[in-house]
């Protein structure tokens, strides 16, 4: 945090030397923050508030890089959408989860537009004339950030930025940010820092240089300026592919670390069942539902952002592992779905995805649709889907009708009152493949455990108890069936 506070225009008065140093000790605080637990405990909301800027004082640059000007100055914004095409409650769809997102982010939200055009303006993205209405905007509410609802070409920020003069961050940069802030495991925060990287190593613009310097035309960019700055840059982008070289090896290795487990449950069999869905869906409420465990609830975007697996138990008594899950969101932007691929590889080897979608959200079925598109991109489409249209007790109920109509294979539930809860858990019961092998055997009662794990992992078809044992017929894994015949006596 910052004491003082200058204008932004001040961004240009950070000296060479000085970005050169913060960007090493970023690089330091990037290795060394990146050391928590995998599944670990998730924040606190108080906890991650405590880590946001006070409003008002945090406009100055001196002890910033630029990667972290563009993260962590979301204060007081104005946020501003190009809608192209379909109705106006689209476009205020749209804008209201920008603003959700913004406010995630810890920003104040001041002031909204929207720009009806057949595309975005490729120089500025609003048109000239709108940008002009932006800068008087910006200068009306002391707002010092705007967000616009979409992705920007480096170009395009460069030239709105020169125009509202204050700094413009895309919705790209703003979930990047809210993933930032929220991923807790030491893989979710190297991925999340990651893409960061990548998604600003074509937009540094160089700092030292003037803000409002007329920029060269043509396909450069921010890059486009010519000068002392243009070393700078060099050495700035050098430094951050090297680091994300780093990174990336770093990651391959987490990711072993993690295949080596999932490979261990998939070798006990035990079947695995995925949340997916749109952010804010209630996945993690569904999750605590199910299993009773307590994962970070809380009604903001992004809650979740590292994968929690628990185990949990079908009415009928067989093991499964149930995996929480990053919510999805539209648009989610390219260098997500490639960091959040570890989430989505998830999902894509479980056995059943449970897709939940808020029921009582304006606008279900585009979550969906949302949903669906990255579980394809993830090449997830062979896993079989249960479809979890959550809050039906705030859902309007011709809605819900209307869903489980379409979708043929849904139910409703609400995982705040219980609602639908038991349905859902004997749906997936009977969906979880079934073991393989069925047994029929006399277990002595000295091998107990065995009849334990039968339970555990296995179907038990029947089950007596004779003088000499257990005289079990059940359905079991490959292994288990072989452990079984082993030490028991085959049945008849
Ligand atoms: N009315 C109602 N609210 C619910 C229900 N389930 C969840 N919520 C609320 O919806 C909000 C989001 O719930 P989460 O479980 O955090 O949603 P999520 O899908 O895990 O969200 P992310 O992790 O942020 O993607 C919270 O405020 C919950 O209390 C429900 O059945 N009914
Ligand atoms: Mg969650």
């Amino acid at each position: 945090m910052t004491s003082s506070s200058s204008l932004p225009q001040d961004r240009q008065s950070l000296p060479d030397s000085l970005r050169a140093d913060a960007l090493m000790e970023e690089d330091v605080a990037w290795s060394h923050e990146i050391d928590g637990e995998r599944d670990g405990e998730q924040y606190d909301r108080s906890e991650r508030a405590a880590l946001r800027r006070v409003a008002g004082l945090s406009t100055e640059l001196e002890d910033v890089t630029e990667v972290e000007y563009r993260q962590l100055r979301l204060e007081r914004v104005v946020l501003v959408g190009v809608w192209t095409s379909g109705s106006v409650q689209d476009a205020e769809n749209s804008l209201a989860e920008l603003a959700a997102l913004a406010e995630t982010a810890g920003a104040l939200v001041l002031d909204g537009v929207v720009q009806r055009r057949d595309k975005p303006d490729p120089a500025t993205y609003i048109g000239s004339g709108k940008a002009q209405e932006l800068r008087d905007i910006v200068l009306e509410t002391g707002a010092d950030t705007v967000v616009c609802d979409g992705e920007l070409s480096p170009g395009q920020l460069i030239h709105l930025e020169d125009v509202v003069k204050v700094k413009v961050v895309d919705r790209t940069a703003l979930i990047l940010d809210i993933f930032a802030q929220h991923a807790k495991s030491r893989e979710g925060k190297a991925q999340v820092a990651l893409a960061q990287m990548q998604y600003m190593l074509p937009r540094l613009r160089g700092w030292g240089q003037s803000l409002s310097r007329q920029m060269g035309g043509g396909g450069g960019g921010g890059m486009a300026t010519r000068g002392p700055g243009e070393t700078k840059i060099e050495t700035d982008r050098r430094r951050i592919r090297e680091k994300m070289a780093k990174m990336r090896r770093e990651i391959a290795e987490m990711k072993t670390g993690r295949d080596i487990k999932r490979q261990e449950r998939r070798r006990n069999k035990i079947p695995s069942v995925a949340i997916a869905g749109y952010t804010n869906a209630g996945k993690s409420s569904l999750l605590n539902r199910l299993t009773g465990a307590g994962v970070l609830v809380e009604n903001a975007l992004f809650a979740t952002l590292d994968p929690t697996v628990r185990r949990a138990e079908t009415p009928t008594g067989r093991l499964y592992t149930l995996a929480d899950t990053v919510g999805f969101v539209r648009h989610l932007p390219h260098h997500l779905v490639e960091a959040f691929r570890s989430t989505m590889e998830e999902v894509g080897d479980s056995d059943l995805i449970l897709h939940v979608v808020d029921g009582s959200h304006p606008a279900p079925e585009e979550q969906l649709a949302a949903v669906r598109e990255v579980i394809r991109e993830v090449g997830a489409v062979d896993v079989p889907e249960i479809v979890v249209i959550n809050k039906a007790d705030a859902a309007d109920p011709l809605v819900l009708q209307r869903l489980l109509r379409v979708e043929k294979h849904s139910l409703a539930v609400s995982a705040r009152t219980g609602e639908g809860i038991e349905r859902l858990l004997a749906l997936i019961d009977t969906e979880l493949p079934r073991p393989a092998v069925e047994i029929e055997t006399l277990v002595p009662y000295t091998q107990g455990s065995l009849i334990a794990r039968v339970h555990a992992d296995g179907e038990v078809i029947s089950e007596e108890h004779t003088e000499e044992g257990t005289l079990i017929k059940a359905r079991v894994h490959e292994e288990l069936a072989a452990e079984l015949q082993r030490c028991g006596t085959a049945g008849d």
